[in-house]
């Protein structure tokens, strides 16, 4: 998959811009607080329908307008494709070639993002290993993100009806209506994340193990709230789910909360099985987010039989060269990648012949050159 052409009006610190990139590597470079970033969560926003960084959608419009449209033609299985998104006063409309479309229709858009804050990856707290569920390994399976959007309104459903019957304002009997879908649309997640993670956790520890010349052995794992044995089915999980869930529901309705289910599993990442949240180097909890971001490229592509687009937002230059080097080598004219950082740090040398280095200063964008 390729961006072709991205045209934004409003957007962050643009005002009016187009971009125009190279089909390789595109270096977004310039002093701070320019706009780089805002940049490539340009690009997020047009093939996803959201920002990585902002709270709700009206941040990202220019704070001297109430309105926000971005262009962007993209290539995807050799099909010209027109994105359109219009955001207005909170709410938001995509097009796709011309014709209002709702925001489903960008599952088969894949964009991989590594940036600063994807560290909170392995240190961070179990959200923000689910958000990585949610958001990223999900995006790999077709209507994941639908599926789990259904499952986040049910569950916060299910806790205000929980909070009801404490009060007497609701019956307990109503529950069983919202259990069922529950069980059903948690054991659907909870069977699509596992899935995936089948395929990625492989492609993870190979691509660690090169990373790493062989020294280190990653080892993940999805932890269920729920007892899960291996292979289980969907309906299997759904029984599971259902029993347990039953068992705990005097506890459920004392704590107003629902206990079980998707919303509180974990992933757990080790090194040569030691836990890397603890006892993992800044930079071997580094090179493990790399493996896992890099293993998703890999397995998109063996999924849909094309690369996704691959941000790198402040990250590349944190790598040690022989780390750079071998991303580069993976990358080099095989995925469009956007690249941003304060400086260049010699790169030039390296991606020779295949990509263009831009300037960004206070939101207006120039090519400096073509490597
Ligand atoms: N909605 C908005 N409207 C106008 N300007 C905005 C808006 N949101 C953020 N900005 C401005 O965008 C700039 C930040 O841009 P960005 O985060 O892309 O910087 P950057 O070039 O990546 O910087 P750094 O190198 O420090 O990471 C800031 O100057 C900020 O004030």
């Amino acid at each position: 998959m390729r961006v072709k052409k991205l045209s934004l009006r409003n957007f962050r610190n643009y005002k009016e811009a187009q971009f125009i990139p190279h089909p390789s590597i595109n270096i977004i470079t310039g002093p701070n607080a320019q706009g780089k970033t805002n940049l490539l969560e340009a690009i997020y926003y047009s093939l996803r329908g959201c920002s990585f960084r902002a709270e709700k959608d009206r941040d990202v419009t220019n704070w001297e307008s109430n309105h926000t449209v971005i262009n962007t033609e993209v290539n995807l299985s050799s099909r010209l494709i027109k994105l359109q998104w219009k955001i207005q006063e909170g709410s938001k409309k995509l097009s796709l070639n011309g014709v209002e479309r709702p925001r489903s229709e960008l599952d088969l858009f894949g964009v991989v993002l590594f940036c600063p804050e994807d560290l909170s990856l392995i240190k961070g707290s179990p959200q923000e290993r689910r958000h990585f569920l949610d958001y990223e390994v999900g995006t790999l399976s077709p209507g994941y993100s639908q599926l789990w959007r259904q499952y986040a309104k049910i569950l916060s459903q299910r806790n205000s009806l929980l909070k009801e019957i404490r009060d007497h304002r609701s019956k307990q009997e109503v529950l069983e209506v919202w259990d069922e879908q529950l069980y059903r649309y948690g054991a659907k997640v909870i069977y699509l994340r596992l899935q995936v993670l089948k395929k990625l956790i492989p492609i993870a520890r190979k691509t660690h193990f090169g990373l790493t010349g062989g020294t280190e052995e990653l080892q993940a794992k999805y932890l269920s709230s729920l007892v899960l044995e291996p292979g289980l089915s969907e309906g299997q999980i759904y029984q599971v789910f259902s029993s347990s869930s039953k068992k705990i529901r005097q506890m459920e309705l004392k704590r107003c909360q629902t206990l079980l289910g998707p919303h509180r599993d974990d992933l757990s990442l080790a090194i040569n099985g030691v836990e890397a949240k603890t006892f993992g180097s800044q930079g071997q909890q580094r090179t493990v987010t790399l493996s896992l971001k890099l293993s998703q490229l890999d397995l998109w592509y063996h999924e849909f039989g094309e690369y996704p687009v691959l941000l790198l937002d402040d990250v590349l230059f944190e790598l040690d060269r022989s780390r750079q080097n071998m991303l580069i080598d993976k990358i080099l004219n095989k995925v469009q990648t956007f690249i941003t950082t304060s400086f260049t740090g010699g790169i030039e040398e390296t991606i020779k012949g295949a990509g263009l280095l831009w300037q960004v200063n206070a939101g207006s964008l120039t090519q400096k050159e073509e490597f």
